[in-house]
């Protein structure tokens, strides 16, 4: 990890004033691997959300052979994937974050193979990708493991000439969708998929694609048809705004009894998530590109399932856990994406909830008055969850292994502190 990241929060400011949503992290990780299927050119990503793993995706673009300039005051980055000289996705780079898997296509197109000597991510149980190598072997692809001397599997993906065809997801898996695009976008012929992600990143996707010279029709519609391309060009392209950064603002919002202005968050981008979180009390006010939120009532309790879009994103789980610690009675949460995403329950327990988890189901006891505490990040969500806690806690949180929250949120004290939270980010 390199360093240890903490965030120190005191609780008690109700926040106020306007606050700017970052750019999309599963949005532009999917677009810098679709910027390295240009063979001349430089793509230019603006809106690009300065987290850490955009700059493990920077390291690792760099690492295969490309020019990628991240120019952080702009929130714009360069890359130039003329020269790609290695299918090496080396384990030091590529197992810190999960958009690693991402640059896969690019490098079968380009490299006629990709080497992946580590995947990454948040661990919140298994996290599987056979729909992904599945979708390559469909495409004449040949996926082989072997163990190297240290233990660690290295996966080999040999593309030969890949071939469009149907492919499917057994259930629309996000990045899975993303892949399956890329894979076929250059692919000889048409393939069909099945079943295929809705999130607003995939489309976001598929727009700079389609801008690059891609052949794409049927995003949103669960059935995407892609006719084969020869070549696709360098293009500019501005990343959608982060839906998941927008939720984590509205519940700071309505876990202090504040009122924010979010530039750049939509509501419908919240899917289910924005009726859950009206259904507790919050109120929103859609003004063009900026989305007003405020609590000043009473907050209910809730029932949440967490569903691939529009339902309830997975990714507002955490966050919504920590809001209805606070809520007028018991609330109800059924994690349906991922296998092991509680890990936030026992934390939230040291600063004074009451939540009882059953496997993938949780039942939180509000409302529970919330007191500092030092507590752990287990990933991405679970420290965005404890930052929410900490401004509605009653003396000092301290939240260690804060690299998991860097990965995904930009500037996120800063950003705080300007709507009144006392809050610090501590390195070293
Ligand atoms: C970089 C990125 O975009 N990350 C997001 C993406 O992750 P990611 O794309 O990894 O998530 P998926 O949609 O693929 O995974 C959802 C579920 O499907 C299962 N599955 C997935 C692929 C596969 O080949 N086989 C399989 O069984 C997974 O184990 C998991 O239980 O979507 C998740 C679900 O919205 C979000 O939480 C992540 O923030
Ligand atoms: C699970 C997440 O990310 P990743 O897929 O990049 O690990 C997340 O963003 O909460």
């Amino acid at each position: 990890m390199g360093h240890e990241v903490r965030y120190r929060v005191r609780g008690g400011r109700q926040l106020h004033g306007t606050v700017f949503i970052q750019g999309a992290k599963n949005a532009v990780l999917p677009m810098i691997g679709a910027s390295l299927m240009a063979a001349k050119g430089r793509t230019v990503l603006r809106n690009v959300p300065i987290i850490e793993d955009v700059r493990r995706a920077v390291e690792l673009a760099r690492a295969i052979g490309a020019r990628a300039e991240l120019h952080e005051t702009e929130r714009t980055l360069v890359i130039d994937a003329s020269s790609l000289d290695t299918p090496v996705l080396p384990a030091d780079i590529a197992s810190r974050f999960r958009g690693s898997f991402l640059f896969v296509p690019a490098l079968l197109h380009r490299l006629g193979e990709a080497i992946i000597e580590g995947v990454g991510g948040c661990n919140l149980g298994s996290r599987n990708l056979d729909f992904h190598y599945n979708g390559f072997k469909r495409m004449g692809a040949t996926v082989t493991e072997h163990v190297a001397d240290n233990g660690d599997g290295i996966i080999h993906i040999k593309a030969g000439d890949l071939r469009g065809g149907t492919l499917y997801c057994d259930t629309p898996s996000h990045t899975g969708t993303e892949n399956l695009i890329m894979a076929a976008a250059m692919a000889h012929g048409t393939t069909l998929i099945k079943n295929a992600a809705l999130e607003p990143e995939v489309l976001d996707n598929i727009a700079i694609l389609q801008a690059m010279g891609a052949r794409i029709s049927g995003g949103g519609t669960g059935f995407i048809t892609v006719d084969g391309v020869d070549e696709l060009t360098a293009v500019e392209h501005t990343v959608m705004p982060d839906r998941i950064d927008a939720g984590v603002f509205v519940m700071a919002a309505a876990i202090t009894g504040g009122d924010l202005n979010l530039v750049g968050a939509t509501l419908e981008h919240l899917g289910v998530a924005a009726d859950k979180l009206e259904q507790m009390g919050v109120e929103f006010h859609q003004q063009g590109a900026v989305l007003q939120v405020r609590r000043d009532r009473t907050l209910r309790p809730i029932n949440v399932i967490t569903d691939e879009y529009p339902g309830f994103a997975t990714d507002l789980q955490s966050p919504i856990m920590a809001l209805s610690c606070l809520a007028e009675g018991p609330s109800y949460i059924y994690e349906r994406i991922f296998d092991g995403r509680f890990k936030l329950a026992a934390e939230l327990g040291k600063m004074g909830a009451h939540i009882e988890v059953d496997g993938n189901r949780a039942k939180v006891n509000g409302p529970r008055a919330l007191r500092g505490a030092e507590v752990e990040a287990h990933d991405l969500r679970c420290g965005s969850a404890l930052v929410l806690a900490g401004l509605a806690a009653e003396g000092e949180t301290t939240i260690t292994s804060a690299y998991y929250l860097d990965r995904g949120h930009a500037h996120t004290a800063e950003r705080l502190s300007q709507l009144g939270a006392e809050i610090v980010r501590e390195a070293d």
